[in-house]
């Protein structure tokens, strides 16, 4: 089997050092080796990016739009393959992943239009006769740090507005999936990008992310992923002074009020808290429901959560695919068996389940009986794993919501205008939803969280412009 392998300078390094990459579906399924990254290959990487920085940053944005505009279409005309491929390798059912395929190719198509419209200001000075100029210009080197559950989407939300402002770029996507993100530097490294504009580093996050936290040539660090290694980001480039933007975990709470359209309030359930495994940093962990409606609530989701189909990612029909490694899934179990031991009533799932391929299956599990205090209330389990809480009235529902560490998302099912604009208001989440689930975004606007969730500016949306540049204030005499 041939190494798909690192892209460095313009060119497709030559490394005999590989990680396979593991179908979690069937492990039987090797879906390729990819080339492992050491120190070397990172510095040769960020010296790249350096040199290639020093005319990119003053490129035409004629050239930056044909670029970004030519990733996106054939992003979006292979979508079906790609699709495929993160299914393959990441576990989302085919429907989510080509979904995300396209999305990614959509985020190209946005950034695209948005390197025509860098903003700046002219002013007039205070000093007669001067003139003042607010211009926005690149950062320079970008280290762009990615997790395994959004392949695609995530670097495409770093890498695009990255280049789209005249940045050059540092990629270090998860080992985990690195099939996705290769698919897509072999799309980029064809768009007709300078030598060095763009490079991939697949390896280890100890040793290829951490040389590129600690070296000075990287001026910003854009990093999606845990809460601890959000830390580990944060302390290193704090340390030397460099940018940086987190984007971490979430306890993301979805309220049913009593008005609510229960039908409704169930869909957004299901698809917020098991949809992609649960595998996002927006799901839905805490179901907030009001005691009028609570037991009918519980039994109609119920019933859902047990008729999900569990099964293959690339089979026809599959709702849930299986957890993405082995490590995640004991990790998802271990929850579960927390949950039980804190007195949570375990209504249905949290098993492991055999099917025809060997893999990292699980059904979706329901907790009741839980308090906002109990451990897998407060932690991100980031499985197929949610627990409903009983609340009285609105005020303590959304207390409850806040009363967390983190401020991703939330979530509120009501059919009441008021509720809805006082939950918008009070809820302390960069994301608030109404009536819709706490997971699945547009690709046009800002995305990211309070508290322990983010830290930084935006991502996404034009707002990702505040990351992305540094702005220059020029004083101009006569
Ligand atoms: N909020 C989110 O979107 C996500 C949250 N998570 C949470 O994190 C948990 C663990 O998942 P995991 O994938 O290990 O998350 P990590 O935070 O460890 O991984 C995210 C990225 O950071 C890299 N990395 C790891 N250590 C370092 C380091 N010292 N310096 C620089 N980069 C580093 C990883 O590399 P490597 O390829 O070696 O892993 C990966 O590319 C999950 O169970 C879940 O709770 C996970 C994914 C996404
Ligand atoms: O909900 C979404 O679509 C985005 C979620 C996400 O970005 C994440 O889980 O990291």
């Amino acid at each position: 089997m041939s190494i798909f392998q690192n892209y460095i300078d313009g060119r497709w390094a030559s490394s005999d050092a590989a990680t396979k990459n593991i179908n979690p579906s069937n492990t039987d399924d090797i879906v390729g080796e990819y080339a492992h990254a050491d120190k070397n290959q990172a510095d040769a990487a960020i010296a790249a990016a350096v040199e290639a920085s020093k005319s990119w940053r003053y490129s035409g944005i004629q050239q930056r739009f044909d670029i970004l505009d030519t990733i996106g279409s054939e992003i979006l005309a292979r979508k079906d393959e790609l699709g495929r491929l993160l299914a393959r390798e990441e576990g989302k059912i085919l429907p989510e992943a080509t979904g995300e395929v396209v999305r990614a190719g959509q985020i190209f198509k946005f950034f695209a239009g948005e390197a025509l419209r860098v903003q700046g200001e002219h002013l007039k000075s205070v000093r007669p006769g001067v003139e003042v100029e607010v211009t926005r210009g690149a950062v320079g080197v970008i280290g762009i740090i990615t997790p395994w559950n959004f392949p695609i989407a995530i670097p495409a939300w770093k890498i695009a507005p990255a280049l789209a402002y005249g940045n050059t770029v540092v990629f270090k996507p998860a080992e985990l999936v690195p099939g996705s993100a290769w698919a897509l530097s072999d799309i980029i490294a064809r768009s007709g990008l300078p030598n060095g504009v763009f490079n991939l580093v697949m390896g280890s996050g100890r040793e290829v992310g951490q040389a590129m936290l600690d070296d000075r040539r990287i001026d910003a660090v854009s990093f999606t992923g845990s809460v601890n290694t959000g830390g580990v980001v944060a302390a290193s480039c704090s340390r030397r002074g460099a940018k940086y933007q987190l984007e971490m975990g979430g306890k993301n709470p979805l309220i049913v009020l009593a008005d609510a359209d229960i039908d409704n309030a169930v869909a957004c359930a299901l698809n917020g808290a098991y949809f992609s495994t649960g595998q996002r940093c927006t799901a839905s962990s805490r179901l907030i429901v009001v005691a009028p409606v609570y037991d009918q609530f519980i039994e109609a989701l119920k019933s859902k959560v047990e008729n999900l189909i569990v099964g293959d990612a690339l089979a026809d029909g599959t709702q849930i695919g299986p957890v993405v490694d082995q490590r995640q899934l004991d990790q998802n179990i271990r929850y579960v068996d927390i949950g039980k031991e804190e007195g949570a009533e375990l209504l249905c799932g949290g098993e492991l389940l055999e099917r025809e391929t060997p893999g990292f299956y699980m059904t979706p599990a329901l907790f009741t009986e839980t308090s906002n205090k109990m451990q897998i209330n407060r932690e991100e389990i980031f499985g197929p794993v949610a627990s409903v809480i009983k609340a009285s009235d609105i005020d303590e529902s959304i207390s409850l919501a806040n009363d967390t560490e983190f401020g991703l998302s939330a979530g509120i099912c009501t059919t009441s205008l008021s509720a809805a604009t006082k939950f918008k208001q009070e809820c302390r989440a960069g994301m608030v939803m109404v009536n819709l689930p706490t997971a699945g975004v547009d690709y046009h606007v800002p995305f990211g969280g309070m508290k322990g969730s983010s830290y930084g500016s935006r991502e996404q949306g034009r707002y990702a412009a505040e990351f992305y540049t540094t702005v220059k204030t020029a004083y101009v005499g006569a």
